[in-house]
């Protein structure tokens, strides 16, 4: 053993004694390795066993350079401990990347102290820390700066950090384009000192609101940038532990926009802009809400333009259109701002006054109404005139909600109408009794079918030259315990207004070609029925099929029936009207123009749609015989059906001499009670034995 050996040994005795290594020894968080003057290993804690995986037995006697130290590092480790040994040269503390028993790295923060001990030999002592998770942490906190940044660059929003109250610590945005203010006015500033008033103190409720209910929260605000109106959306989230928020802005201003479109379709009517039905019947009930209040008379003016469908039906719907917009500003223009004009549908509009102090006010109103038509309008070019009939009903002398008033209004303008329109009527009580009877008439009417209140009767057509009945016309008769015998023209439209119609239709068309059904087997001949279609059945999606299913029960042939419909029917040049008479066409189901001569009697329906019949109206049956200009007119009528291939059905032939000179215009069919009135089931099929 040498000299060297045993100053060695020594050390080591000295090391392992020393005091400061039972501090060290009772640390193992902390790596603490001693070295000897030739770096080897004198001393080696927990902490090191932990951080570089040697045991002490491995480590000791072993030399840095060999033990923790790359490749790389190792003359320079032993270059530096050199200088500090022999030039005291202090290696100073730093960060490192060490290496442990297994070779993989790691960071350490390496402080390093030299004790000369009492043999006057020098011993280094290295203490590591483990930087591992702080530099996981860093590395986490950095890719997480990293995400941000590309989240805050790739999303629109506008993000603002700001203290509780208000003053604005940082911001992100995309672009500086939906910045209210520069950068440089937002950062340090309160939110109060950037933004206009209101939307300042909108954000100053909304984050209070937030922090008293611990929530996020949300609200939408408005700002005039120099590009115009822009709307946003602004999201609150709170920092609490840091008293701080975070503001998530968002621009809305297509979504605003979009929604704005909806509001104004839901709410507006889109050809004249006027309130719709919906929202001009809401602002009846705040009127009336008002009224109630103040104790003020209010008025409903019910407003139906005459003849307008004819007006909409000879020159088009675009004429009608630009009638409607005119009309539309021609009422606005009399009324005062806080009167409300709405368009009801179609050629009806609703006008609401608020505040009347007399009774005369809407008089005055509905004669300035009536007034302002009289100045024609002017449509492509062309001059047109068109009036006004007017319903009045008055708050409260008629009515306290808006839905008794509006029908009292209505009610009114029919009898404007009645008195021969281009006129205003007030609503009276007895006009009440109509209202009445058409409620007690519609009351009636549901549980009518159940209860087998309506009967069918048919009455027959005839063939003019051969005299054979041909066919029958189903014709609806309603008898009701409490109201009696109810004609077809009094209940049909309240069936129609109702939707009443759909199920009775069903009935009626179901009852006939039953009896169609019967009446072709008794007799062993091709007879026809003829039923009446309402506007209202079209919208009956499942009705062809109800038909179609009928007709191949009964073995029917489509041929057979001869559905009649109306001009009415026609002119609301609605898309399925249009693929209703295509499908009936297809199917083989006759078609038939029904009160021809009444309506506009427009020809270019007549071919513009697959009519097989078509039938003259009474009222012009009436007088043929006396009358020259019907006759011509019945006449024309049936020469052009003839030329369109479509059969002729005279209504109403009540005498022989009608009969004789339809015969001579070449008219194909008659019906009228020259013949027979519409009889029931049983009748008709005596009657048609009889004249076989
Ligand atoms: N003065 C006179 N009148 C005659 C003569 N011949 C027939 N009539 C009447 O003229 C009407 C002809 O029916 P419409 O034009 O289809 O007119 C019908 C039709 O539009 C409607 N209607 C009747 N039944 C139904 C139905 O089942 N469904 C639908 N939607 N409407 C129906 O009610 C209207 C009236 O029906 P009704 O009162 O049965 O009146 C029938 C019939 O009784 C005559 O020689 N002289």
């Amino acid at each position: 053993m040498n000299s060297k050996t045993v100053v060695n040994m020594l050390t080591h005795q000295y090391a392992i004694n020393d005091p400061l290594h039972q501090l060290f020894d009772a640390v193992n968080v902390i790596s603490v390795q001693g070295y000897d003057q030739e770096r080897r290993v004198i001393y080696w804690n927990q902490g090191s066993e932990l951080l570089y995986g040697y045991t002490e037995e491995e480590a000791k006697g072993k030399k840095l350079e060999d033990l923790i130290i790359p490749e790389p590092m190792r003359e320079g480790v032993i270059a530096a401990h050199s200088d500090w040994v022999k030039h005291g040269i202090e290696i100073p503390a730093s960060e490192a990347i060490l290496r442990d028993k297994s070779g993989k790295d790691i960071i350490v923060f390496s402080s390093h102290v030299m004790f000369t001990n009492q043999h006057n030999i020098k011993q280094m002592y290295c203490i590591d820390i483990d930087l591992s998770d702080v530099k996981q942490a860093q590395a986490q906190a950095i890719f997480k700066d990293h995400m941000l940044e590309t989240i805050f660059g790739a999303i629109p929003d506008l993000f603002f950090l700001m203290e509780e109250c208000g003053t604005i610590i940082d911001y992100h945005a995309s672009d500086d384009e939906h910045l209210y203010a520069s950068p440089e006015q937002f950062i340090g500033n309160n939110m109060a000192d950037v933004l206009p008033e209101e939307v300042a103190s909108k954000f100053q409720s909304h984050i209070a609101k937030a922090l008293q209910q611990k929530t996020m929260v949300s609200f939408e605000y408005a700002l005039t940038m120099p590009h115009g109106v822009v709307y946003f959306e602004a999201r609150i989230g709170l920092l609490s532990e840091y008293h701080q928020v975070m503001l998530i802005i968002r621009d809305i201003t297509e979504q605003y926009k979009s929604a704005e479109v909806i509001r104004h379709q839901a709410y507006f009517d889109s050809l004249t802009s006027l309130p719709n039905r919906f929202l001009a019947l809401d602002r009846l009930s705040q009127i009336l809400i008002e009224a109630q209040r103040s104790n003020e008379k209010a008025a409903v003016f019910f407003l139906d333009l005459d003849d307008f469908k004819k007006v909409n039906d000879s020159l088009g719907h675009e004429v009608g259109d630009k009638l409607l917009i005119e009309s539309a500003k021609r009422l606005q223009q009399v009324l005062r701002k806080e009167d409300t004009v709405g368009r009801l549908g179609g050629d009806e509009f609703i006008v609401l006054l608020r505040g009347l102090t007399e009774h005369h006010n809407a008089l005055v109103i509905a004669e300035n109404l009536l007034k302002t038509f009289r100045k024609p309008f002017e449509v492509d070019g062309r001059e047109l005139v068109l009036t006004l009939s007017i319903g009045i009903a008055i708050y409260p002398k008629n009515g306290n909600c808006a839905s008794d008033l509006l029908r009292c209004a209505d009610t009114a303008m029919y009898q404007a109408k009645a008195l021969g329109r281009n006129t205003y009527s007030f609503f009276t009580k007895e006009m009440n009794i109509i209202m009445q009877r058409r409620f007690e008439i519609e009351g009636q009417m549901r549980g009518a079918l159940e209860r087998n209140e309506f009967e069918l009767y048919y009455q027959p057509q005839v063939d003019v030259k051969k005299g054979h009945i041909i066919g029958a016309e189903a014709l609806l008769r309603w008898n009701n315990p409490v109201l009696g015998n109810v004609t077809p023209e009094e209940f049909i439209p309240i069936a129609e207004n109702s939707g009443l119609i759909v199920p009775i239709g069903r009935f009626v068309i179901k009852q006939a070609l039953w009896f169609l059904h019967l009446w072709q087997n008794t007799e062993q001949k091709k007879y026809t029925m003829a039923v009446n279609l309402s506007p209202r059945q079209f919208r009956d999606t499942e009705l062809l099929n109800f038909i179609k299913n009928i007709l191949k029960d009964k073995q029917i042939d489509t041929d057979s029936l001869e559905l009649e419909i109306t001009e009415g029917v026609l002119m609301t040049g609605q898309s399925f009207i249009h693929d209703a008479i295509v499908e009936i066409n297809a199917l083989g189901i006759k078609l038939s123009m029904d009160d021809f001569g009444t309506g506009y009697s427009s020809l270019s329906y007549l071919r513009q749609y697959p009519f097989d019949v078509l039938k003259i109206d009474r009222s012009f049956i009436n007088c043929i015989t006396e009358n020259k200009p019907d006759c011509d007119l019945v006449k024309a009528t049936i020469a052009m059906s003839h030329s369109l291939g479509l059969k002729v059905v005279a209504e109403g032939v009540e005498t022989k001499e009608q009969l004789l000179l339809l015969n001579d215009l070449n008219c194909d069919f008659v019906q009228g009670y020259y013949f027979s009135k519409p009889l029931p089931a049983k009748q008709l099929l005596e009657l048609s034995a009889a004249h076989k």
